[in-house]
């Protein structure tokens, strides 16, 4: 589970996150939507301690991620993350890409390593691509890498940062059908995105910022169907 209390964030002067408090227990598909420059993304990095914070607290499964002498690395093996950008190894083909993480970072044999990647890579739907290299791959399916990288290291919740928007239109179905994948699965999902067929269709709750707080947070059903904040209403009524 994770649990964020009274989380505030601040770029110099400029406050990003105003006191964000929100639980994501397992197996939750959380959609973070909003206007450009909400906060959604720096959500994303203080859970992961990519980002430091100056007031309130995140706890992943009891760990309090930005207490001193917590094991960060430890944490982000339970924290995949996926950007909107790919950051795949160029010079390593697919699979030695996806292997690389749990033989390096969790210490397995190079063979065990390998089947790991293989495992995810036709999970994602790369099965027929592991001596490919990265150049070689579509956007979609380096993104597809991108999750299979993540997956490789076992996290118990996946963190996606608008996962889809660096990709040509035609691209961006086949990502959001491996995530609508893991999400089946039972994967607890936070995707900040800017697909609202996904955050409609696939998510138990959405959230939706307006300038560093949550204004509004309820199932699909309600954000959609019954938006109570003008923000919001405004907010869905510019996109549709
Ligand atoms: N490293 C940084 N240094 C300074 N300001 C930053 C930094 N990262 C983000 N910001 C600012 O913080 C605010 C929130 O940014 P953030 O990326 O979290 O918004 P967002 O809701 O994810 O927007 P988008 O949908 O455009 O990605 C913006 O005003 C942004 O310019």
């Amino acid at each position: 589970m994770i649990e964020i209390r009274g989380l505030e964030k601040f770029y110099g002067s400029l406050q990003v996150l105003k006191g964000i408090d929100l639980d994501v227990p397992n197996g939750e598909v959380l959609s973070i939507i909003g206007a450009s420059g909400s906060g959604k993304s720096t959500l994303l990095y203080c859970i992961n301690a990519l980002e430091a914070i100056e007031a309130g607290s995140v706890v992943v499964d009891g760990i309090d991620v930005h207490a001193k002498g917590t094991d960060i690395n430890a944490l982000r093996q339970k924290l995949g993350m996926v950007f909107q950008q790919w950051n795949s190894f160029p010079h390593l083909t697919t699979l030695q890409n996806v292997a690389l993480a749990p033989q390096i970072v969790k210490g397995k044999s190079k063979a065990e390593s390998r089947e790991i990647a293989a495992r995810q890579l036709e999970h994602v739907g790369l099965g027929d691509k592991f001596d490919v290299y990265p150049s070689a791959l579509s956007g979609g399916q380096q993104q597809r890498l991108a999750i299979a990288r993540a997956l490789a290291m076992e996290p118990e919740y996946m963190l996606f940062d608008e996962a889809t928007s660096a990709l040509d239109p035609e691209l961006v179905g086949e990502v959001l059908d491996t995530m609508r994948l893991l999400a089946e699965e039972g994967m607890t999902m936070i995707c900040v995105t800017h697909e609202m067929s996904f955050a409609r269709d696939v998510s138990d709750r959405v959230a939706f910022f307006h300038q560093g707080v949550i204004e509004e947070i309820d199932t699909p059903a309600e954000i959609f169907g019954s938006p109570k904040s003008e923000h919001l209403q405004k907010f869905l009524s510019n996109i549709r």
